[in-house]
Order: C-alpha cells, then sequence, then structure tokens
C-alpha cells in the first residue's frame, strides 16, 4: 500500500483514494422480476471504480498534469483535490487556498447579476467582502465582460460564465490553482490570455493541476505528467516521457 506523508513541501496528497459510481444503464422489468424473485440476492446496480486506490504526492510549486482518454477518471480526480467530491476510501490534503475551474458556472447563482455572482464565488473561494471590493475592478478588467457585468448570469453564453469564473478564480490569490478542459469554451484570445495568467502563476512558485487534452498546451506550462487509464495512474514522471507513452511512443 502506498502510502504519502504531508510534509512541508507537500501541497497535495491524495492517499488511496477510491472511487466508485453507479454503471448507469437501463435494467428490463424482467431483470428486476428475477431479482425481487431471488430475494434481492446480489446487487441491481451494477458499479465501477473511476478511481482505483490511487495515490499521489505533488509538491508546492509543482506543474501537473492529469493526462488520459476519455473516461479515465482525470477529472474526477481533479474534483476530489478540489473538495467538491469525498473519496468512497481514503484522503486527500491540500495546502493553502485552492481555486480554479473545475466546471463552468458551479458557485453562479444563475438569478444574480455578474457583480453579485463576482461576491457570491468570491466568497464561496474564501475572500473578503473587502478583498473583493480592493480587486473587483481588476477582476472586471480581466473578464472583459464590460456593461454585462449588470445582468443576470442566465443570459451569459458558456465563453461569458468561464471568463468571469476564471478572472474570480485567479484574483483569490490561490495557492493552488486547478483547471479543467473548460478553457476550450473561451474564444482564442482568451484562452492566450488564461494561459499567460496561468504561467505567471507558475512562475510564482503556486502549485498547478490541469486536465487537458491539449498535449502541446500542457507540455508547455507543466513539468510532470500523471496518466490515468480506467482509474489507475499508469505513469507518473517528467511530462514529455508521460505525453510519449500516452502517444504510444
Ligand atoms: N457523477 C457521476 N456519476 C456516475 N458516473 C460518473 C460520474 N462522474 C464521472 N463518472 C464516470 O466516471 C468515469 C471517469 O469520468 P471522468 O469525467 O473523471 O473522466 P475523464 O478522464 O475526465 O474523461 P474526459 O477526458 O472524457 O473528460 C467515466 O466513466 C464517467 O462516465
Amino acid at each position: 500500500m502506498a502510502t504519502t506523508t504531508f510534509n512541508t513541501t507537500t501541497a497535495i496528497a491524495v492517499e488511496n483514494i477510491s472511487k466508485q459510481f453507479v454503471l448507469r444503464h437501463t435494467r428490463s422489468i424482467k431483470e428486476a422480476v428475477v431479482w425481487l424473485a431471488k430475494g434481492r440476492k446480489g446487487d441491481l446496480v451494477e458499479k465501477f471504480f473511476a478511481l482505483d486506490n490511487v495515490s499521489i504526492d505533488i509538491k508546492q510549486g509543482e506543474t501537473v498534469a492529469l493526462l488520459g482518454l476519455n473516461g479515465s477518471g482525470k477529472s474526477t480526480l481533479l474534483k476530489h483535490i478540489s473538495g467538491v467530491m469525498l473519496p468512497d476510501s481514503g484522503s486527500v490534503h491540500t495546502r493553502g487556498r485552492v481555486a480554479g475551474l473545475i466546471e463552468v458556472g458551479a458557485g453562479f447563482h444563475q438569478d444574480l447579476s455578474g457583480r453579485d455572482n463576482v461576491y457570491l464565488n468570491g466568497a464561496i473561494l474564501g475572500m473578503t467582502e473587502e478583498e473583493i471590493n480592493d480587486r473587483f475592478n481588476s477582476i472586471l478588467e480581466f473578464s472583459e465582460i464590460g456593461q454585462f457585468i449588470d445582468t443576470e448570469v442566465k443570459f451569459y453564453s458558456s465563453g461569458m460564465y468561464l471568463r468571469l469564473a476564471f478572472s474570480v478564480a485567479v484574483h483569490t490569490d490561490p495557492e493552488v490553482f486547478l483547471v479543467d478542459e473548460i478553457l476550450a469554451v473561451g474564444d482564442e484570445p482568451f484562452q492566450k490570455k488564461c494561459l499567460k495568467k496561468i504561467k505567471e502563476l507558475a512562475e510564482a512558485g503556486k502549485t498547478l493541476v490541469v486536465v487537458s487534452h491539449d498535449l502541446d498546451v500542457v507540455s508547455k506550462i507543466c513539468s510532470r505528467g500523471i496518466l490515468l487509464d480506467h482509474g489507475h495512474v499508469v505513469f507518473d514522471g517528467p511530462i514529455h516521457e508521460a505525453v510519449g507513452v500516452l502517444r504510444g511512443k
């Protein structure tokens, strides 16, 4: 059994986590009747491991890419690191403020304006009202939302959500920054701006965990690659080697 110790240089310690989900597929009435007739023996629902005994130790200031084919468990692992999902077994410890973009619109209230959502989202991410007041103009400027800041966010496009959510997240001054594939909904100039900001965070010694299928981009911003396959870590090492393994080289 792998063990990770949470020492002073550790930013994220994932220890032996497992997560099972129900394999959702429809059952025929016949299958349900047979199951009932047999006295409800066995499981009518099938489960599978989205993460199977995963352990990772990420040091402060490391830039890490979670790689793998569709459904390999990358987003599930990132959600465990962010704390929005809890493991069935094992534990996750993080040091300092964790922020980032896991799902577009998460932490946003549909009926509130962009402005109110900046305060709501900022508070969820651990900023005080004063901190948000001080940074509000900078948040608005980075997002380029302009006059739409007072529009209810239910009328925002997915790119506008992303702009505001990313802008709030980077302004929380996080120790650990997490980014899922969602940058993809931004237009090219905004994506470039986000990547520049992500690089700045890395250069400032922040810890970065990125989920992406864009192997060229992750090769530029990350130094370590963790490759997942069916919920298992199958490779953990330098990014260029990880990309090579994934590409079958
Ligand atoms: N809430 C959920 N309930 C049931 N199954 C889920 C849930 N979330 C994820 N899964 C399943 O867990 C597996 C891993 O999903 P995950 O989103 O972590 O993969 P991924 O590596 O990020 O994939 P992709 O590259 O396609 O985004 C998939 O089979 C997915 O269908």
